[in-house]
């Protein structure tokens, strides 16, 4: 039968006793399955003890908005409404589908074998010979794509089980869920419209770069680009090409990981000078367990462990990490800078209920780190911290760090938009499992103006060779994330006195700032986020204005450069071609 709101109040507070033990024993068995992959689950068993029972509970008439907030996450149970066989399958699935990414390697001929990290993504970022590029590209979606084919169709029908047993038409449904809006898919196609002439002007001046570098044998000026020549593995970030595509070859910036080595940086100085920036703002430090736990670098002892970074909350107030297996590089210091953002919101909202332990959205908890490192990657710290020694940077070398910002940033809206569009269509059998790989590279085609390289067919599962797809991560928060990072940029820098660009906005040091950013943070999840984003910013929608404004000086140098070149935006010549492989 119904109970009332007093035996909820009680109900609650024996979950949130029992939560954090059972959470802190998850997490420590999760971490220690990542970081050591040799080969568990009282998490699901609370969780599904705790949602069943949420369920007895007739919500609607409940006074206390914070009961009734917390009752109703407490119904979605996830993975763990599956019957217990299923389940087991289950896990194995995903545990099988991360091991294969972390643990592929690809081949040389005679010779050694290349993981990923950093091996790989050297060769993506620094080898300028298509021939090579193919080989690392292709090499690593036949140890990985090509493995996760049959074991991905699997998922997709135990997902889609796992999110019907929790009430939700598909497991994209759910996923959508945590946003809180039934307008989400409406609002991001707005969204993405909103920045595609931004990115149109882009990809039509990377494609005149690469062009004048790799010929017209291998680029189309009129259609796509092939996706292995633009400097990361997956063609999610440009910056590696900065290089090719710089508008002013004559005043190149300053190679920051040279004067990074050159000051003998180790990975410890790196996580220390992210801590310092949060702290200089009024922000809270790190607790001594987090340079005791974390894993920064990767292991000596020939331990297999995941190097996809990440950052963990262990729900005890007191033990968080982060696991990177860290280069000495400017990339990599930004990443760490990100993974930060994850612990300042860990620490912030570290006395909320278990249940209030988590971003506002999805997207609030990526765009912490990122919008941090906006400021980090600014000119005016780098100079600050002696990683830059020019002391002026004139309007073209402005331009040039513009540029260098937006082969990150624009180039990856597509990319972040079109990952969840195919796992959505996926997940409500849009699209089916026998064109799993065309229909993927149809959208990198359709949104992101690329090629793939060589034929692909349906052996091939190239979607599965991310990441975030292998272990089931969701990722349109990087997306939304994208475009939030600049809203609160402006905001922060706003609330910071900065006068000026917001290009050159650094919020280092700003208690007005940091007292901003720990309003919002510290709230969690225990508010609607337009009820926070409205904190942060006044504003109660998300809105593209603060990027447009922070890239404006850029566009308008690419679309006079593009009218110059004559450049056709877009890709009319929508056929990839092969013949540069033959
Ligand atoms: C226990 C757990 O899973 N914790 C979560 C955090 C949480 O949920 O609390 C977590 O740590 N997730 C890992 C993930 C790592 C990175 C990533 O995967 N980034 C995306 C997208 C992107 C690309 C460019 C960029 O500048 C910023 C983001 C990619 O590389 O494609 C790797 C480098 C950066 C961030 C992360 O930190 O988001
Ligand atoms: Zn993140």
């Amino acid at each position: 039968q119904l109970y009332n709101e007093t035996v909820a109040k009680a109900f609650l507070e024996f979950y949130e006793r029992t939560a954090q033990v059972v959470w802190n024993q998850f997490m420590a068995a999760a971490w220690n399955y990542v970081t050591n992959i040799t080969k568990k689950n009282q998490e699901e068993m609370h969780t599904l003890y705790f949602g069943t029972r949420a369920r007895m509970f007739k919500i609607a008439n409940f006074q206390d908005s914070d009961v009734k907030r917390m009752l109703s996450k407490l119904l979605n149970v996830d993975k763990a409404a599956l019957p217990k066989e299923e389940l087991r399958e289950y896990n194995e699935i995903l545990a099988y589908m991360e091991t294969t990414y972390s643990m592929a390697q690809v081949c040389l001929n005679e010779g050694p074998c290349l993981p990923l990290e950093p091996d790989l993504e050297e060769v993506m970022a620094t080898s300028r010979d298509q021939k090579e590029l193919l080989w690392a590209w292709q090499g690593w979606r036949d140890a990985v794509g090509r493995q996760l084919r049959m074991t991905f169709e699997r998922y997709v029908q135990l997902s889609n089980k796992a999110a019907n047993l929790n009430g939700y038409q598909d497991m994209g449904a759910l996923w959508r869920s945590k946003y809180e809006s039934d307008t989400l898919q409406e609002d991001l196609e707005q969204l993405f419209q909103e920045l595609q002439p931004l990115y149109l002007n882009l990809h039509a001046y990377v494609r005149r770069s690469l062009y004048r570098f790799y010929g017209p044998e291998l680029i189309d000026l009129r259609g796509p680009i092939p996706a292995h020549v633009l400097g990361n593995m997956w063609a999610q970030s440009w910056v590696n090409i900065l290089d090719l595509a710089l508008p002013f070859p004559e005043k190149p910036p300053e190679d920051i990981t040279k004067i990074m080595q050159g000051q003998h940086w180790k990975p410890e100085k790196m996580f220390q000078e992210a801590e310092k920036f949060f702290t200089s703002m009024g922000l809270l430090s790190t607790p001594p367990e987090f340079w005791k736990n974390s894993m920064m670098e990767r292991p000596t002892d020939g331990r297999e462990v995941e190097c996809h970074a990440s950052a963990w909350d262990f729900y005890n107030g007191k033990d968080f990490r982060i696991k990177k297996c860290t280069e000495v590089t400017i990339e990599d210091l930004l990443s760490i800078f990100h993974q930060m953002g994850h612990i300042q919101y860990f620490l912030q909202y570290k006395n909320l209920s278990v249940i209030f332990r988590a971003g506002a959205n999805p997207a609030f908890e990526e765009a912490v780190g990122s919008v941090v490192t906006l400021s980090a990657s600014s000119h005016k710290h780098l100079l600050n911290r002696g990683l830059l020694s020019q002391q002026h940077q004139d309007k073209e070398e402005e331009v040039n760090f513009l540029m260098s910002v937006a082969l990150e940033k624009i180039a990856f809206i597509p990319f972040a938009y079109l990952m969840d569009l195919f796992r959505w269509k996926v997940f409500d059998g849009t699209i089916e499992k026998d064109v799993y790989n065309q229909e993927w590279w149809n959208l990198r085609l359709k949104y992101q103006g690329l090629c793939p390289p060589i034929p692909r067919t349906e052996e091939d599962f190239d979607p599965g060779a991310k990441f975030h797809i292998s272990a089931s991560l969701p990722y349109i928060r990087y997306f939304l994330s994208l475009v939030l990072q600049f809203q609160f940029h402006e905001a922060l820098c706003k609330a910071s006195g900065h006068m000026g660009p917001l290009h050159r906005c650094d919020i280092y040091n700003s208690k007005e700032a940091g007292k901003l950013l720990e309003d919002v943070l510290k709230l969690g999840s225990s508010k609607p986020w337009p009820e926070v984003l409205e904190k942060m910013t006044g504003e109660t929608k998300v809105s593209t204005k603060a990027l447009m404004t922070y890239f404006k000086p850029l566009l308008n140098w690419l679309v006079t450069e593009n009218v110059r070149q004559g450049e056709i935006l877009g890709w009319p010549d929508f056929s990839c071609s092969f013949e540069g492989q033959i």
